[in-house]
């Protein structure tokens, strides 16, 4: 499971979807969903003065379902990206060396399993274009929502030993330095297990700390960037 965001500026909102491999592991970590619930139907005396508006409620949907239906990627893609004034990219792992590229998605159905049941955006879209690179695009990154193993309040983070996430990083930050772009805010999730004491995470000089943690506790600000961004 390696769910990770990263969102460019052009947002107002930070609205986020944990992507998850479509496996079991899903069941695992979400919350009881409305459809767990044993349904209850609540029957109320049919008033027939109401049948036209049902009706109509009726007639609507099937034109709003046709016309979604009508809409082709692209437009999907620009539309959504107008609703939600965000821009999204998550991980392809591209070869096992260290190699790791973020993509732009659209929608969560841009997502398709890897060989390991781990939810990666192809690199092509549903209209065949090549899906932007985050290293590609025009805008900074304003966010990095970063998996790990485990992390501590000063910002070590352990991963899960392939580099990807630190080989990442480094380019991305020489990019924004080369740029001029403000560095992107580097967020680690976390259960509380994962929060380890000081001095138990081995660092390397490779290894790129996180600014700020999000835990079930909720936010722990590190960096003096974090701090400053939480108080904008
Ligand atoms: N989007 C996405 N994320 C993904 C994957 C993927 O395919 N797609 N991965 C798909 O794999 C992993 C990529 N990361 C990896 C991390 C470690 C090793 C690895 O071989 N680790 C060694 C060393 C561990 C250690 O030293 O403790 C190992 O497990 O033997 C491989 C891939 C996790 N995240
Ligand atoms: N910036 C980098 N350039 C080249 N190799 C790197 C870089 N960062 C890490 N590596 C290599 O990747 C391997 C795994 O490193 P490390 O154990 O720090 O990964 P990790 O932080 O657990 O993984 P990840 O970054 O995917 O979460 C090591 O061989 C390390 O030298």
């Amino acid at each position: 499971m390696t769910p990770v965001w990263a969102i460019t500026s052009s947002s107002s909102l930070a609205v986020v979807a944990q992507i998850f491999p479509r496996s079991s592991s899903r069941r695992e970590i979400l919350p009881r969903q409305p459809s767990d619930s044993p349904r209850y139907f609540v029957t109320m005396s049919k008033d027939s003065s109401l049948d036209p508006i049902f009706h109509q409620k009726r007639t609507l949907r099937s034109k709003v379902r046709k016309d979604l239906k009508g809409m082709n990627a692209s437009q999907r893609s620009q539309e959504g990206q107008t609703l939600i004034r965000k821009k999204l990219y998550v991980p392809r792992v591209e070869d096992r060396n260290s190699h790791m590229r973020m993509l732009h998605i659209s929608t969560i159905d841009d997502l398709i399993p890897n060989s390991m049941n781990i939810l990666e955006p192809a690199p092509v879209d549903g209209d065949g274009i090549q899906r932007e690179d985050v290293v590609q695009a025009g805008d900074p990154v304003d966010l990095f929502l970063l998996p790990g193993l485990a992390f501590d309040r000063s910002g070590r983070r352990l991963g899960r030993g392939g580099g990807y996430y630190d080989l990442l990083l480094k380019k991305y930050q020489e990019l924004a330095t080369e740029q001029k772009w403000k560095q992107p805010l580097l967020v680690g999730l976390s259960y509380s297990v994962q929060i380890m004491d000081e001095g138990v995470i081995p660092v390397t000089p490779n290894d790129v700390p996180v600014d700020a943690l999000v835990s079930p506790d909720g936010v722990i600000p590190i960096s003096l960037r974090a701090f400053e961004r939480m108080t904008e």
